[in-house]
């Protein structure tokens, strides 16, 4: 009988492997993942288990989504009941108030001094864990002055006072008021002044202020202070330890506001209650090697999953794309490569759940291969092995398995835990392993979103439509997107305007693990944004408007990256030991030619490293990773696509096209010694048109010109235009206006122009007007 694994089992009783793998230790039976075999002695006791419970299980399941949810759900708190689970939430929420314990109790607080305040205030200061054990330790430290401390102990006190009519905060005021004519002239009138239940301050707060919020004098405070053990005037800074010391004695509670950044849309990605949270669709990237299949297996997965289910379905490239095996949807991102992988993780963004690594059998590893582990790795996220081309003849598998094993990824078939699916991206072999895998390994990733909340998530994709404007597609990470919803993505903002899923449809929503591409933005946004959706327009544009600013000034002020201007300063300066290229030509062939020879400049020890070749236009991914790794560029017979021009400028990235191998590498050796020419970029600057010659002797031709755009100057280089073709060019000998000579003429102004060494102006023609301008250094 072959031995059944722990998803086996866990699948054949419809429970996550994880509960499996719970029991098993629970029977001290030790398991290392879902991949390991069971023993049938295991497998016996599993069933007394999970045979009888399975049906009521099952039955309950199919109620909705089969497995994953309810099983989840069952194991966290029995299903579907909200109630159990919302109660889980409010413990967690309760735990997530220990560090910040503002939340939990300040919401007790709140409800309570409303009403009746003195009851609440007992039961905050009963909440008030964190403090109170300030409190205690303050009266351990300062227990010779607790006798002291007792007098004020102002909290029963003017608990007492402000409670003593027993009535609620609705008489506060009066009372006050009240108290007032009461305590007739004597101390400070301020005394009379009820404390408030809580103060909020952030980072510090100077004595005068603490008094402020407390109503309290200042002369009170330092008091206090003093009999604390701090002396302090009135202008000192008190830390947060002081302020709780000083404010425990009157017993008032204190919060301490982190001042959050409300333009970081990071602050947005917070952790959410775990009560409200779904199981969610994994997300998923594949990477690998060039040629080894990833684009073909892209494709495969999306047309055998997606059309077949979809009759009529155009799908859309849109950047990602969703499939659903066994009733779960799996979102794989569309742009192969781990420069796209990168370009998310360069920004901070975890988007990617599980990195397939594509592996072509035939061919084993190679040196991108490796890369897409390290990224995988770096990133920890979870691996799953492609062993693509099993329809090959020349197909090795095991040479694969056997050069993954030198990178720590060991193939559970020889004990290890790595998962290796051998397919075929061609003819559709083992795909379903694959996707079985995946739905596999996300079942232990556990992944949750609530999709309740409003829209977080990650720019895939985004591009100038000429016709639609900002198009930018988007991966909701968590909550639900809708059409209409206002949005900052980037440094963009905007309205969901349109919202169109991956098969071209037009959507209102979108849920967790979503890609949708979308319009509405007031500018393009870059892969690897984040985007927040906001409760109202008005945040939205403020935010997206600040992050703007703020993005323009940070690019002004950046100049520290690498560029072939300023390559040999950073080299003399000793801050660079290596030079990072990354190298992308029209074909595969002149990669890797363009590589070797790259790879052969050697110029006083310093490094040449080609970090990323490929084959294709200069893309978005490139420049990012160039930034990251703070690389140049060399395109040859290449141009970047728009997005990466943008991104290249955004990002001060330096991209050097070429036409001519040796030229590149000329170039680069010449940057590297220091040697690099200034680059100069003709820059038309006006027009003006001949309407009138004179020949005049010993002086030539001269061309009466009315200036009809920009301006001519007098150093200008100049081109004489016949009929739409350049018959002259050259330099301007003279001009003048008048009888004066100019240094320049304006559009809308006549004047004389000689050119030199040029005399055949003609009515009619057009002097185009040019200056050479230096390229601006990076
Ligand atoms: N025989 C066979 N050929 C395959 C298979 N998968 C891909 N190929 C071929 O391998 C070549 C490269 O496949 P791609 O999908 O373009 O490879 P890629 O990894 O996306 O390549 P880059 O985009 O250049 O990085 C193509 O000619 C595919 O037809 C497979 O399973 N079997």
């Amino acid at each position: 009988m072959t031995k059944i694994r722990v998803h086996e089992y866990a699948k054949k009783v419809n429970k996550p492997s994880k509960d499996i793998i719970d029991e098993l230790s629970k029977m001290n039976i030790k398991v290392n993942n879902h991949m390991a075999t069971l023993e049938d002695t295991a497998v016996t006791k599993l069933d007394g288990i999970y045979k009888k419970p399975a049906q009521g299980n099952r039955a309950q399941g199919s109620q909705s989504r089969p497995q994953g949810q309810n099983q989840r759900r069952g194991q966290s708190g029995q299903g579907s009941q909200g109630g159990q689970n919302r109660t889980q939430g409010g413990q967690s929420r309760t735990q997530g108030g220990q560090s910040r314990p503002q939340s939990g109790q300040g919401q007790n607080r709140t409800g309570g001094q409303s009403s009746q305040g003195g009851q609440n205030r007992t039961q905050g200061s009963q909440n008030r864990t964190p403090s109170a054990q300030q409190g205690t330790s303050q009266a351990g430290r300062g227990s010779n002055f607790t006798p002291k401390a007792a007098k004020p102990a102002p909290g029963p006190g003017q608990r007492g006072r402000s409670n003593g009519p027993g009535r609620g905060g609705q008489n506060r005021n009066r009372k006050g008021k009240q108290q007032r004519p009461v305590n007739p002239m004597p101390p400070m009138p301020k005394r009379e002044k009820e404390l408030p239940s809580k103060i909020t301050f952030s980072e510090s707060l100077t004595v005068g202020d603490l008094a402020k919020k407390l109503g309290r004098e200042p002369s009170e405070i330092i008091k206090k202070l003093f009999m604390l053990g701090v002396m302090a005037t009135i202008n000192q800074e008190l830390d947060k330890d002081a302020i709780e010391l000083v404010c425990a004695e009157y017993d008032v509670e204190v919060e301490e506001e982190i001042l959050v950044d409300k333009t970081d849309l990071e602050v947005y990605f917070e952790p959410e209650e775990e009560a409200k949270k779904e199981e969610r669709p994994s997300v998923v990237t594949i990477m690998g090697h060039v040629d080894h299949g990833k684009t073909t297996l892209l494709d495969s997965i999306r047309h055998t999953k997606v059309t077949a289910g979809e009759a009529g379905g155009i799908t859309q490239h849109i950047g990602a794309y969703q499939v659903e095996e066994d009733g779960k949807k799996i979102t794989f991102l569309d742009t192969p490569g781990h420069a796209a992988f990168t370009t998310m993780r360069a920004r901070g963004a975890k988007v990617t759940d599980i990195a397939i690594i594509v592996v072509a059998a035939d061919d084993g590893v190679m040196p991108q291969t490796v890369e897409a582990i390290n990224h995988a790795k770096a990133a920890e996220v979870p691996i799953i092995i492609a062993v693509n081309k099993m329809d090959k003849p020349s197909a090795n598998p095991d040479r694969v398995m056997q050069e993954l094993t030198e990178h720590g990824l060991v193939p559970e078939a020889w004990g290890g835990d790595t998962i290796f699916v051998p397919l075929s991206a061609l003819t559709g072999d083992g795909i379903d392993t694959l996707l079985e895998m995946i739905l596999l390994v996300s079942e232990v990733g556990e992944l949750k979103a609530n999709p309740g909340r409003r829209a977080i998530g990650t720019v895939i994709e985004a591009e100038l439509d000429k016709g639609r404007g900002s198009v930018a597609t988007l991966l909701v990470q968590d909550g639900t997107l809708h059409v209409g919803d206002p949005i900052v993505v980037g440094n963009t903002f905007g309205r969901v305007r349109a919202m169109v899923n991956d098969l071209g449809r037009r959507v209102k929503t979108a849920g967790p693990s979503t890609p949708v591409e979308i319009t509405g933005l007031s500018d393009v946004p870059q892969a690897g944004d984040r985007f927040v959706v906001f409760e109202d327009e008005k945040t939205a544009r403020q935010i997206g408007e600040a992050r703007s600013a703020t993005a323009l000034q940070e690019m002004r002020s950046e100049k520290n990256r690498v560029t072939l201007d300023n390559l040999f300063d950073q080299l003399k300066q000793g801050e660079m030991k290596e030079l990072n290229l990354i190298v992308k030509a029209d074909v595969q062939g002149t990669v890797e030619a363009m590589a070797a020879s790259l790879l052969k400049i050697d110029v006083e020890g310093v490094n040449v490293k080609v970090i990323h070749t490929g084959a294709g236009a200069i893309t978005e991914s490139d420049v990012s990773l160039a930034a990251a790794s703070n690389a140049i560029i060399i395109g040859f017979n290449v141009r970047p696509d728009v997005n990466a021009k943008r991104a290249a400028d955004a990002e001060g990235v330096d991209i050097r096209l070429h036409r001519i191998i040796y030229k590149v590498i000329e170039e680069i050796e010449a940057a590297m010694k220091g040697l690099l020419d200034p680059e100069f970029e003709e820059k038309i600057i006006g027009q003006a048109e001949i309407r009138s010659t004179f020949k005049v002797s010993k002086v030539g031709t001269i061309a009466g010109s009315y200036v009809t755009e920009g301006k001519i100057t007098r150093d200008s280089g100049v081109r004489v235009i016949r009929e739409g073709i350049v018959v002259f060019e050259g330099e301007i000998d003279t001009l003048k206006r008048f009888k004066d000579d100019a240094k320049e003429v304006a559009k809308g102004y006549e004047c004389g122009v000689t050119i030199k060494n040029f005399n055949d102006v003609k009515e009619g023609d057009i002097i185009e007007a040019y200056i050479m301008e230096e390229i601006e250094r990076k």
